[in-house]
This record gives structure tokens, C-alpha cells and sequence, in this order.
């Protein structure tokens, strides 16, 4: 292509001199990114194509076609950003600079993103705290601009501060207690299509957080909890007796999930959902699982979600969840009260609320309430009954216990026993402790321009963001001992019932030190922003527990491989699980 004739009118500035301006806005790129953490497409897009556009008019003098000055512009202008990024990141001025990581983790959070993508983040946070310490530098933000001009070539950018991940006790309260940190930008990616109103669980802003999670304290409160036992009792009931007519073996973790899934969709808009009766008909629980990988990679590099959410096609199916619920909603409201279910202290039916929630956010937390609550407590329930088939002992201590407090004709639904079961809820902890649905732990972000926040021995700078590895802190030796990575109900117990069921077999455990620090038990997070369904999803586990138990045997079908459960568990921030191929047998006549 020939040269336009302007170029003779010009004072054009030499290779070298043109070279020098690009590579100056190059690394003036990298510091607008560094400082502003732009995350709009169209800011990227003036940044990113735009500036380097305008600048070919600079090299294009030197030139002998306006395609090579255009490509020559634009590789000159990301390889000076990546050099830039690259020297940033690795440099000692970098503010995590001090704490340890592997490379990769401190270039780029794509590699995260890569390594998570096949569910087993967890393991690698746990590795790399063993390797590293009890503090771990986990990444950057990253930004991939696609240069759709020429669609050669692509950089990446920073947009963000690191990431920490913490394996220690003693960061737990200053990171997620009060005052703590507010949520992390995980979130952003994660709901990014949640443009206008947003679930609870995502809100970045403490004092909007704390006026949106009032009517959940309210709906949580021991008074509200006993007025759910008679929506729960009903599908406890039910799924019970849908387990007792199973002649063939059945994927029990399966069926649990759709208990779950009918008594939250009870919970939060008064019904709705029949998957134990018509199993998944409209795929709704596989949509919601399916969509959960690509859910773990946005959390990783958040500002892609902006882009992603703008694909055609894209998030369909989990709109079409939405507006079903919506429409759950709607017509819950338009019903009133039938019972005191969530929706009710939700919607503020008794009108206590001085802010009350709108609509469109009382049917966001809806939606909230049946993904956080129905997923967690399946997980929980499977792995429980995985691991008391892999323990038979453990297995007949837990009959024993249900027996002894719901023997045949006694109502397994009364919550009455519960507190004085010791060892069901030293079952419920223990696999909690060793398989905590959300296995990673949740992120919390140091606000730009607060100063950063000590947490514990370590300090957060501002614009960085941190979070607690349950799964790690959990398997800790120095926080749980001996054999942390066992299940053993019994260290929950008090030293006279522990002597009194002996130590597990071969182990010769009765001298090696005893540790049991229950600060470094989070399965449900810490602080403001924990779970606040935590009393219910006790409360549900221990109801749907003791009527199982009364009621059936449970015993691995033939040809299950049983390691393959642990296998099998996936972190997409919350777990996902495989099969659980189960036979099960009627232990008394109603
Ligand atoms: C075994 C069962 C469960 C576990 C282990 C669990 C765990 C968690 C965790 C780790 C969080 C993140 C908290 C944070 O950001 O620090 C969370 C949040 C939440 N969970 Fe649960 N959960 C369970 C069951 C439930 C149930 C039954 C509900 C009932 C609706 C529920 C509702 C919520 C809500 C609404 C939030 C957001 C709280 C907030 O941001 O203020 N969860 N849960």
C-alpha cells in the first residue's frame, strides 16, 4: 500500500524517537492500569487499540507500508506493557513482593484460572501452603486484550493487586471478623451478570451488606427455626419414605441433592420444585452444576466477566432459573402467608424492617437462599453417609445414638434430642472439618485508599485481596491431631467419651498429643458476612440424619469404588460431588 503524500509535509520524528514515544505510552499504559484498575470494556478498548491507533501515525514516516507501521506500532506498544507487567510483578517494589508463591501465581491469574478449571484448586492451595508456609502470594489479575484489529497477537495487563491465601488461625478474625474486610472482587466476576441488584452474598459494600442481611437474621433466629420445622418435617418425611421404596441400589447423592433443592425452593418462595418426585425434568440442577467451572474461572480474573456476560447466548439458562424464581415470587406475594417461611421474614410480611428490601432483592436472595442452602448441605449430607459406610464402627456408635433417642415409634422429626446427641454432632463436624462445602474458603478485598489491614502477622495492602483456605486450616496437624486428615468423630467428644469408644484400630494413638482448636473450624466462614443459614442447615442435617438412620441401612453397591468419592469432589467454590451408589435396606415397620 503506498504512503500517503502527507508524510512529505510532515516533521517526522525518527525511528528511534517514534519507537521511544510508543514504548513511553506503553509503560504509561501499564501505570493507568496499575492505578485505576479500569474494568469497562470501553476504557480497555481506548487503551488498548485506540492509543496505540493513534500512535501508528508516529512510526508510519518510517515505514514503507502503512500495515507494517500499524503492526510494528502495536507489537512494539504490548510488548513494552508485558515486559512492563512481567518486571512489575516480579520486582521487589511490588507490594506482596515479600510474601512467597510460585511464579506463575505471581504473573498472572490465568494460571489459577487454568489450574482450577479442573475442580481441584483446594489441592493446590493445600500444596502450595505446605511448601510455602502459612502464607501464600496466589495471584494477579490479568487482563488478555485481543487485538481485534489485526487479531495477531494479545497481551496482558494488569488490573489488579495480588491475591494472599492464608493457612492461619490467627488471620481468621482480623480478615473476616468485625471490622474485618468487606467481600472481595471475586464476586464481581462470579455474578457479573447481576448488573442492577445483587444477591447478599456479593454485596462488596459493608453498610449495604449489613442493611440487606438484616431480615436473614431475622429469619434465622431460634424463634423463626422452630417455626420451619413443619415445612421441613414434610419433606423430610418424604424423602424418607421415597428412600424406603428403592428395591434397586440408587445414587444417594443424587437424591439427596433434590431433597435439598425441594425444601429450599419450600423455604424461599413456598414451593415450586418436585425434583425428588419428578426428578430433574427441566435439568435445573445440572444447569446449575454445569455452570459452576466457568463460575470458578471469572472469580479468578473478575473484569473478563464484563465481556462474557455481553456474548449472545450467554447465561440463558441460568436466566431461565431467574425468572422462573421471579415468577415463584411473584406469586408467593400475590399469596401471602400460608406458613412463616423465609419468603416471609425476606419480604418483611410483618413490616418491622426500617429499609426494607425491594422486591427485585428479596427475589435475588431467593434465588441466593435455594443455591447456597440446597448445594452446601447435599454435599455435607453425602459425604456424611460416604464416610459412615467407609467407617462401620462410627457407622453403628451413630445407630446406637439414634436409637437410643428415636427408637421404632418415636418421632425422628422432633428436634427435642438434638442438642444432647454428642455423637451425631461430632458426625455433622467432623465431616464438615474434613469436606467443608465451600473448600477454598471466601475472599474478602482491601479497599483502595483505606491503608490495607493487618491481618493477624500479616498486613493486606489496600487494592489487594485475601482469604482463609478451609480446606488447608482444617487439615492443619497444629489446629486438629492426631491424624488430621482421618475421619474421627470422636475428637469432637469430651476425653472421658473418647476413652470410652477407644481409638481407631492399629493406630496406637492413645500418646501422641491431642490438638483441638475449634477457632480453626470455619466451615461456615467468620464475622458479619458468615453464613447466615448455618442454624438451619444444622438443624436440617440433624433432622434428615436421625430419620435415615432410624429408618434404613445404608451400604455401598456392589463394584463402588469407594476412594473414589474424595476423587471425585470438585471446588467450584462450592463442591461438587460424584456418584454415591448405595443399597439400602427397611430396618423397622412404621
Ligand atoms: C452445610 C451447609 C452450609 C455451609 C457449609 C455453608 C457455608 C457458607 C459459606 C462458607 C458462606 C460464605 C460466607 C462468607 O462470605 O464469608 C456462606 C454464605 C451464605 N450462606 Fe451458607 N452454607 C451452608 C448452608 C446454607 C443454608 C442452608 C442457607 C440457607 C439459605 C445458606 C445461606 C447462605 C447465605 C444467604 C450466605 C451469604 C451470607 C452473607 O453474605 O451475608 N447457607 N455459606
Amino acid at each position: 500500500m503506498p504512503i500517503p503524500q502527507t508524510r512529505e509535509s510532515m516533521h517526522p520524528l525518527s525511528l528511534q524517537d517514534a519507537s521511544i514515544a510508543v514504548v513511553s505510552a506503553g509503560l504509561a499504559c501499564h501505570l493507568v492500569f496499575n492505578r485505576y484498575e479500569p474494568v469497562d470494556p470501553h476504557s480497555h478498548a481506548a487503551l488498548l487499540v485506540f492509543i496505540p491507533g493513534v500512535l501508528t501515525t508516529v512510526l508510519l514516516p518510517s515505514f514503507s507500508s502503512v500495515i507494517h507501521a500499524v503492526v510494528c506500532t502495536y507489537l512494539l506498544y504490548y510488548f513494552t506493557i508485558l515486559i512492563s507487567v512481567l518486571a512489575y510483578r516480579l520486582s521487589p517494589f511490588h507490594p506482596l513482593a515479600k510474601y512467597p508463591g510460585p511464579i506463575p501465581c505471581r504473573i498472572s491469574k490465568f494460571w489459577m484460572a487454568w489450574i482450577s478449571s479442573d475442580g481441584k484448586q483446594h489441592k493446590y492451595y493445600s500444596s502450595l501452603h505446605q511448601k510455602h508456609g502459612d502464607v501464600v502470594r496466589i495471584g494477579k489479575y490479568t487482563i488478555i486484550a485481543f487485538l481485534y484489529i489485526s487479531s495477531i497477537f494479545l497481551t496482558r495487563i494488569t488490573l489488579g493487586p495480588n491475591e494472599l491465601s492464608f493457612r492461619d488461625v490467627n488471620a481468621i478474625a482480623p480478615l473476616m471478623g468485625y471490622p474485618g474486610l468487606p467481600k472481595g472482587p471475586h464476586w464481581d466476576g462470579r455474578m457479573a451478570e447481576q448488573t442492577t441488584i445483587r444477591a447478599l452474598i456479593s454485596l462488596r459494600d459493608p453498610a449495604e451488606h449489613a442493611r440487606r442481611r438484616k431480615p436473614w437474621t431475622r429469619a434465622f433466629s431460634s424463634a423463626a427455626l422452630k417455626g420451619y420445622e413443619e415445612i421441613l418435617g414434610k419433606r423430610v418425611l418424604e424423602f424418607v419414605t421415597a428412600l424406603e421404596r428403592q428395591a434397586e441400589p440408587v445414587n444417594l447423592a443424587e437424591l439427596i441433592s433434590h431433597f435439598t433443592f425441594d425444601f429450599m425452593s419450600d423455604m424461599a418462595f413456598g414451593g415450586g420444585s418436585e425434583m425428588l418426585r419428578d426428578g430433574d425434568k427441566d435439568n435445573t440442577w445440572h444447569l446449575l452444576e454445569s455452570g459452576l467451572p466457568l463460575a470458578l474461572i471469572l472469580t479468578h480474573v473478575p473484569w473478563l466477566g464484563k465481556y462474557y456476560v455481553k456474548l449472545p447466548g450467554i447465561g440463558a439458562d441460568l436466566k431461565k432459573f431467574r425468572s422462573f424464581c421471579q415468577e415463584r415470587a411473584t406469586l408467593r406475594r400475590s399469596q401471602g402467608s400460608q406458613s412463616k417461611d423465609l419468603f416471609h421474614y425476606l419480604i418483611d410480611e410483618e413490616g418491622v424492617e426500617r429499609s426494607p428490601p425491594t422486591f427485585g432483592e428479596v427475589a435475588s436472595d431467593g434465588v441466593l437462599a435455594i443455591v447456597a442452602g440446597s448445594d452446601t448441605t447435599a454435599t455435607t449430607l453425602s459425604s456424611l453417609f460416604w464416610a459412615l459406610m467407609e467407617n462401620p464402627a462410627t457407622y453403628r456408635r451413630l445407630q446406637a445414638e439414634v436409637d437410643h433417642y428415636y427408637p421404632p415409634g418415636e418421632d425422628a422429626l422432633s428436634t427435642a434430642h438434638h442438642s444432647q446427641m454428642n455423637y451425631l454432632n461430632a458426625v455433622v463436624n467432623e465431616t464438615l472439618r474434613l469436606f467443608p462445602p465451600v473448600l477454598s474458603g471466601s475472599q474478602r478485598g482491601a479497599p483502595k485508599g483505606r491503608g490495607g489491614k493487618l491481618a493477624g502477622p500479616y498486613f493486606v495492602p489496600e487494592g489487594a485481596s485475601a482469604f482463609v483456605h478451609f480446606y488447608s486450616l482444617h487439615r492443619d496437624p497444629r489446629n486438629f491431631s492426631p491424624i488430621p486428615d482421618v475421619f474421627w468423630p470422636e475428637r469432637w467428644l469430651s476425653p472421658e467419651e473418647r476413652q470410652s469408644f477407644g481409638y481407631p484400630d492399629s493406630k496406637n494413638l492413645e500418646k501422641a498429643p491431642f490438638v483441638h482448636n475449634t477457632a480453626a473450624f470455619v466451615p461456615f466462614s467468620f464475622g458479619p458476612a458468615n453464613c447466615v443459614g448455618k442454624n438451619l442447615a444444622y438443624q436440617e442435617m440433624r433432622t434428615v440424619i436421625c430419620m435415615m438412620i432410624q429408618r434404613l441401612e445404608f451400604r455401598f453397591a456392589e463394584g463402588y469404588d469407594p476412594e473414589s468419592w474424595e476423587r471425585d469432589l470438585k471446588d467450584y467454590f462450592v463442591a461438587t460431588k460424584g456418584k454415591l451408589p448405595v443399597v439400602l435396606s427397611p430396618r423397622i415397620s412404621k
